[in-house]
């Protein structure tokens, strides 16, 4: 089907009732050729929240569909860390290597403040920290700002963290020990989350970490640091022999290509949206293949963000990254207990905690 065939089956209406979104918001900068998409899927917790991606969409529909999953997922990410927010995500069409400019965010920022703090901005793939302290010289509704200009700091330090914490859960529910010990473990993207867990998956003794990335130079990086890895091309990461699965790059990978290549018995990883469809998460449970929930093991970064909302404590933080590995014993035992796949087991526990948060009376405390 062609782009345009396509786009003429598309009703933004039908995308956003199949999972109840509220808002979204499309912005043109003339000044600028700022061109974004902020989409507000539920703020039945408190104001929306979530990071901005920018990247060379195909088509605009792309990019719709793109903001609507990706806001979804931080809807249930902010609910599952116990935080008081909503779930957003802007989306910006273009190129993240050329098209920026101080000016550019700070048209985000013109948008993003008209919202009045019912939906705060932050990083995603394709921006960096830099990126909202430009956006920051329009609106007080961006977190996640470098330490410098009073923000937490980089979120992939907290967001590795997490996931290094929910390994080892996994590591708990698939091989019955939470030590990584002796582990092979096949790492994909080699980012700024990627690399750092190569950091702690080479502290906890892995036996082997096989790495790979598109980027030669994060390869390099990555070998520099840590010489021991092994490293295979992108399209080989998915079939290599390995215990767990570490997807640290884009979303949709757990598809009906790939789960026919899975020789890992786990898979837990920082990408958002892993599962292609949910369908996926079902076909992984079958295989036996124990899969982390990507919106609770990858929350450690969001957990950073709302925690720099009251004033970022580094150790709290840490504290609240550390119930990751919790809420995913949690998550496993219902799933075994239910005969259930982990993803719908979230799903599950996150649609109960909106639900009675969103029934809860406002009680009269005195004046
Ligand atoms: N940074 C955070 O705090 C955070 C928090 C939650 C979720 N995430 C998600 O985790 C993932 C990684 O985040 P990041 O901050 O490290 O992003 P990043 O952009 O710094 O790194 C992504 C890396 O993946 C590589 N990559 C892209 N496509 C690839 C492919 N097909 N094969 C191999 N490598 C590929 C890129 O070259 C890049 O090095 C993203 O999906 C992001 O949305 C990040």
């Amino acid at each position: 089907m062609s782009n345009h065939e396509k786009q003429k089956n598309f009703s933004i209406f039908e995308e956003m009732e199949k999972y109840g979104h509220e808002q979204i918001i499309f912005n043109y900068d003339k000044a600028t050729g700022l061109k974004s998409i902020i989409a507000i899927h539920d703020t039945t917790l408190g104001p929306a929240l979530g990071g901005c991606r920018m990247w060379n969409y195909d088509t605009e529909e792309d990019a719709i569909v793109d903001a609507l999953r990706l806001s979804r997922g931080m809807t249930y990410k902010c609910a599952v860390s116990g935080a008081t927010l909503g779930g957003g995500k802007t989306v910006v069409i273009g190129n993240p290597r050329k098209d920026k400019s101080d000016e550019f965010f700070q048209a985000l920022g013109t948008f993003v403040e008209t919202l009045k703090g019912r939906y705060i901005t932050s990083t995603d793939v394709g921006t960096t920290s830099m990126d909202f302290v430009c956006a920051g010289k329009q609106t007080k509704y961006v977190v996640g700002l470098p330490e410098e200009y009073g923000g937490s700091g980089n979120t992939a330090i907290t967001t590795a963290y997490g996931i290094w914490k929910a390994m080892k859960a996994t590591a708990r529910e698939a091989f019955g020990t939470d030590s990584l010990e002796g582990l092979t473990v096949a790492v994909q993207g080699l980012g700024k989350v990627g690399q750092l867990l190569v950091g702690h998956l080479h502290d906890e003794k892995v036996r082997k970490v096989i790495v790979t990335d598109i980027f030669e130079e994060n390869v390099n990086k990555v070998k520099e640091m840590f010489p021991d890895v092994e490293i295979v091309k992108p399209e080989e990461i998915y079939g290599v022999e390995c215990d767990i699965f570490s997807p640290n790059a884009l979303g949709a990978v757990v598809n009906d290509h790939t789960i026919k290549e899975f020789k890992c018995k786990a898979i837990v990883g920082a990408a958002n949206n892993q599962l292609a469809e949910d369908r996926h998460g079902d076909m992984l449970q079958e295989k036996g293949i124990v899969y982390a929930p990507d919106y609770v093991a990858n929350a450690g970064g969001l957990i950073q963000v709302a925690d720099e909302l009251q004033g970022f404590n580094k150790e709290r933080c840490l504290k609240k990254a550390d119930l990751i590995y919790d809420t995913l014993l949690q998550i496993f035992e219902m799933s075994r207990e239910q005969k259930i796949p982990t993803y719908k087991a979230a799903d599950i526990l996150v649609e109960s905690k909106i639900e009675k948060i969103g029934k809860l009376q406002n009680k009269f405390i005195g004046n």
